[in-house]
């Protein structure tokens, strides 16, 4: 298996005829065996990375290297659900099955697609297009597992998904990925569902990568201080601050030990990215190189 799921040098993808920019200078490495969440504003360019990563679209700049390949040759190795989840309407769910065995006949998986459609309660004769959102996205991610990738690429999975669905697929998912060592690369508006599942983290903004690296990392890096409005934060990078009467809470990447006057505790996944998203100026932190590097 490669090291290396996904690695993007100066990646980047413009539209149209006024190259409109929907990714700009994404460099970053994702080792395999992560599941790694990557969140984002709307028009942030997640469905534009995921799609660069299954090789749907091609980049206009840099370079996107998939399990040591390219997008295009590494295509039976990876699955992709597009955030449509596109699903031919006519066919039943077992058909849609046997297709998925016939599209992948040297390493389909028929067990692990057929319990997950099973445990959503679906009848095998059902015809996709009588199916609601969430029964298709379970159709689609069955597919997906079935093809037993090395990576899976999920482009905002659960959105249609009852909460206890949602919750059970996701524990699915995660179970498999654990015992197969599948990279999953997931993207979601609904942060509070990433944490505990995800241990490396994307975070882009116009187009840009804001953080990047192993999860772990990327929170030690940060601390959420309190402390007096009129004390400096000085020498650390304040990324975003808030006061109330006389009262400053502020996320910030500490520059050496804070002085004494603060209150200092670690974030959580949910309290580093609101930061970010509520503070699109602040710098960008890459920690997913074997050096630490600012970007
Ligand atoms: N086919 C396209 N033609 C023109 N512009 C596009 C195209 N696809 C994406 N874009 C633009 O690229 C930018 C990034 O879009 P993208 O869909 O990747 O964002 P996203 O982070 O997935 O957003 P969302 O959270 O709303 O799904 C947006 O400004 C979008 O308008």
């Amino acid at each position: 298996m490669t090291e290396t799921a996904i690695e993007a040098a100066a990646l980047g993808r413009k539209f149209g005829r006024h190259r409109k920019v929907a990714l700009d200078d994404c460099s970053f490495r994702l080792p395999a065996g992560r599941v790694c969440a990557v969140v984002g504003p709307n028009g942030a360019g997640k469905s534009t990375l995921l799609s660069l990563a299954a090789g749907l679209l091609r980049p206009t700049d840099g370079t996107i290297t998939i399990l040591g390949t390219t997008p295009a040759a590494a295509r039976e190795r990876l699955a992709y659900v597009a955030q449509d989840k596109p699903l031919h309407p006519q066919l039943t769910v077992a058909d849609t099955l046997r297709l998925g065995r016939e599209l992948n006949p040297r390493r389909w998986d028929a067990r692990v697609a057929e319990r997950i459609v099973a445990e959503g309660d679906l009848t095998a004769d059902a015809k996709i297009r009588t199916l609601s959102g969430g029964q298709r996205t379970r159709v689609a991610l069955a597919l997906a597992l079935g093809k037993r990738p090395e990576l899976l690429l999920l482009d905002e999975p659960m959105a249609d998904l009852d909460p206890l669905a949602r919750h059970q697929l996701m524990a699915a998912l995660m179970a498999d990925a654990a015992e197969h060592g599948t990279t999953v690369v997931m993207s979601s508006h609904v942060v509070a569902e990433l944490d505990g599942a995800c241990d490396h983290l994307l975070l882009l903004g116009a187009g840009r990568i804001r953080l990047a690296g192993p999860l772990d990392d990327l929170l030690a890096a940060h601390r959420l201080v309190t402390g007096r409005a009129d004390d400096s934060l000085d020498p650390h990078t304040v990324v975003e601050s808030r006061t109330t009467g006389r009262q400053l809470t502020a996320l910030v990447r500490p520059d050496g030990p804070l002085g004494d006057g603060w209150q200092t505790t670690a974030p959580t996944l949910e309290e580093l990215v609101l930061a970010h998203l509520r503070a699109p100026e602040a710098p960008a932190l890459r920690l997913d190189s074997a050096r630490e590097a600012a970007v």
